[in-house]
């Protein structure tokens, strides 16, 4: 079994497509990227429901959070200590990257066994069209990458933002995950819960991926898709969104999508597969997906929070019990990636306990036309 998340992904090579295109400069749809059979993206089935903003700061922040996690799966949050002049440089770090010329992009081009780099979107594989948008995901440090784009004093510009950012967000979703397991009454202390937390509140050893995306805009925005539907294998997902819509969640009970919309200096956070994982259920990883537009470009940065490697993660005993059994048998997060690497949106129901019938799952092959949580 892979025992890092770098070692999870190479074991699971994704191919570019030979073609990849500069999406900036098409001026009519190509076919290999109009969505025109289910999953459609103009199913805006769009539901005037506005996910929970939060105030970091607030006396009740834990109990909003948890209510949040509990019906949403997904939260804004403001007041969250992240230096507003770093969410501005970071998010200039990602357009500067992305507005070079593609041939420079390719020279950092995911390898078929690669990690750290410039790619489409993991889940591509899974779907018949491909999604109109572009990616640079960030394990450990960029610098090898950023020294084959920029000159030696810019790459180490970048490099430094980036690392700025990764140390605010490893401190933020510390923070996070207390606040969100506080809500459900675990404590700091509580070694015997949450083994692999350290002594002073924080999570030595965190894993965690950077990944920046691009979504120019598109000549035929209804039949494109900036990235389909999926939950994050993550414990928890933080986003910065620029200020162009795009990010809508699935409502838990399935009815529809709702739009995130850009909140200035406010960050997004998520529930992944993980964390609902580790509360039993309690907190459902929510279905996510990316629309884009004819005239703006999107960006957006998204830090995935996991658990230190070799670690498993399975429902923490306080919220097990009679009436209440583990849901999930324990996996460590490389080994899940590489469930979700295979199974896709069926990745979570493999881990269910007690272990599903191949009835139950109509096999353990992927529902490409994933449209609702299952
Ligand atoms: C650690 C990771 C989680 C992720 C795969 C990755 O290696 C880095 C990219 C992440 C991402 C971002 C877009 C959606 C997603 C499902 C994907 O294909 O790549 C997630 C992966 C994940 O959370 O499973
Ligand atoms: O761009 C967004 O808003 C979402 C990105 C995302 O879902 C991801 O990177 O996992
Ligand atoms: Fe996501």
């Amino acid at each position: 079994m892979p025992s890092r998340i770098s070692d999870a992904l190479k074991d699971h090579p994704v191919h570019l497509p030979h073609n990849i295109l500069d999406l900036g400069s098409v001026k009519e749809l190509p076919d290999s990227y109009a969505w025109n059979a289910p999953p459609l993206p103009c199913d805006r089935t769009v539901l005037d429901l506005s996910v929970p903003v939060i105030d970091l700061g607030h006396p009740g922040a834990s109990t909003l959070i948890g209510h949040a996690c509990k019906e949403w799966g997904v939260f804004q949050m403001t007041n969250h200590g992240v230096p507003r002049d770093l969410l501005t440089e970071v998010e200039r770090a990602g357009r500067d990257l992305f507005s070079l010329p593609l041939q420079q992009k390719m020279r950092v081009a995911r390898k078929p066994d690669g990690v750290s780099d410039y790619g489409v979107t993991r889940i591509s594989s899974f779907f018949p069209k491909l999604m109109w948008s572009e990616g640079f995901t960030v394990i450990g440090s960029p610098l090898e990458h950023a020294r084959l784009l920029w000159p030696h004093d810019r790459a180490a510009g970048f490099c430094d933002v980036i690392g700025r950012y990764n140390d605010e967000m490893r401190r933020l979703a510390g923070k996070l995950m207390w606040l969100m397991l506080g809500a459900l009454g675990i404590r700091h202390h509580s070694e015997d819960d949450v083994t692999w937390a350290g002594p002073n509140g924080d999570f030595p050893g965190a894993s965690a991926a950077l990944q920046m995306n691009s979504y120019p805009a598109c000549p035929d925005p209804d039949q494109a898709m900036g990235l389909a539907a999926h939950t994050d294998s993550t414990l928890l997902t933080i986003l910065l969104q620029n200020d162009t819509a795009g990010l809508q969640v699935m409502k838990g009970d399935g009815s529809g999508w709702a739009t995130v919309p850009p909140v200035d200096g406010a960050l997004v956070v998520n529930v992944g597969d993980l964390l609902q994982m580790l509360t039993n259920g309690t907190y459902p990883s929510i279905v996510h997906r990316v629309f884009v537009t004819r005239n703006a470009h999107r960006h957006s940065i998204a830090y995935l929070y996991g658990p230190p490697s070799g670690v498993k993660i399975a429902p923490l005993p306080a919220l097990t019990g009679p009436g209440h059994p583990a849901l999930f048998w324990p996996v460590t997060w490389s080994e899940y990636l590489g469930m979700k690497a295979k199974h896709f949106d069926k990745a979570l129901t493999s881990v269910r306990l007690p272990p599903p019938r191949v009835s139950d799952m109509e096999s353990l092959t992927p529902d490409v036309n994933i449209e609702t949580k299952s």
